[in-house]
């Protein structure tokens, strides 16, 4: 936990921030909600008042958003291809879901920017890191698109990445599962779930919440993670407020 609270002003309807800047890694996959591809409505709307609430309590937030719900480059769509060429096309899957979600975050009254990894300015503009952190530093949400930029990565290691980037005080990993468990909960119902573990424990146990590329840039940059649901209501909130919530993997 950071001290930084109290020298944010980050405060609101009795509710208090214990973070001044967090990066949220959004997935894609938990973006389709019940659905079986695409975007979910509903889940995409709660998600934004979320990110409204975090907002209007002073916190700069950055977002990284997964493809995994339109095309992922390990996918079976994407079987025979030049995985190159198959991870090309998810990181345009993310530049897709990150207009979605500046649209619907602007329908919740947010204002955010897409700043993006490749580029296609004609769409969105170009990753230029004292842009966003000016963006940040004005209250609004910058969304990170197309991951990294490269192929043979993830958007948890861009998380990762851009996190450092922004001296993000935390990566905030929303998903499907409501934290780190000692298996994967979905195949083993019997797993339990951790409230705090290691980026070593998490590596050494191949705990496979996200990717270990991703685990190690975090543990080198001594920034903390927490996994949390995307579909508990309210969860973003109290993770930024400090409040126990899902797993917190530290160094
Ligand atoms: N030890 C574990 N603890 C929690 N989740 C795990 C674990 N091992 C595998 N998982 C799976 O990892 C998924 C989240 O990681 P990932 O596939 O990267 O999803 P995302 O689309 O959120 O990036 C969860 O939905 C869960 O089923
Ligand atoms: O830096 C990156 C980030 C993403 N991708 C590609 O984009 C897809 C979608 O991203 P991801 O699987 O991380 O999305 P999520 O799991 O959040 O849905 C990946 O499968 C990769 O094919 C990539 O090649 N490089």
């Amino acid at each position: 936990m950071t001290d930084s609270a109290s020298t944010s002003g980050a405060q609101g309807a009795g509710t208090k921030a214990a973070y001044r800047r967090v990066l949220l890694k959004l997935s894609g996959e938990a973006l389709m909600g019940s659905d079986s591809y695409g975007i979910n409505r509903q889940t995409i709307e709660q998600m934004c008042q979320q990110v409204a609430e975090v907002n209007r309590l002073g916190v700069e937030l950055a977002v990284v958003i997964g493809g995994g719900n339109i095309f992922r480059g390990v996918s079976s769509g994407a079987a025979g291809m030049d995985r190159a060429t198959a991870d090309y096309m998810g990181m345009l899957a993310t530049v897709m879901n990150a207009l979605a979600l500046q649209d619907a975050l602007r329908q919740t009254g947010v204002e955010a920017r897409v700043q993006s990894a490749l580029n296609i300015e004609q769409i969105v503009e170009p990753y230029i890191r004292p842009k966003a952190l000016r963006y940040l530093e004005e209250g609004k949400v910058v969304i990170f698109a197309a991951g990294t930029g490269n192929p043979f990565f993830t958007t948890d290691t861009a998380a990762a990445l851009r996190g450092a980037e922004i001296n993000a005080e935390l990566i905030l990993k929303a998903t499907k599962v409501d934290g780190v468990y000692t298996a994967d909960p979905v195949k083993d119902p019997s797993a339990t779930r951790y409230r705090e573990i290691t980026f070593d424990e998490a590596i050494m146990r191949n705990l496979k919440v996200m990717d270990a590329a991703a685990f190690a840039l975090c543990r080198d940059q001594k920034l903390p993670l927490k996994v949390f649901s995307i579909f508990k209501t309210g969860a973003l909130t109290r993770v930024v407020c400090g409040e126990d919530e899902g797993t917190l993997v530290h160094v």
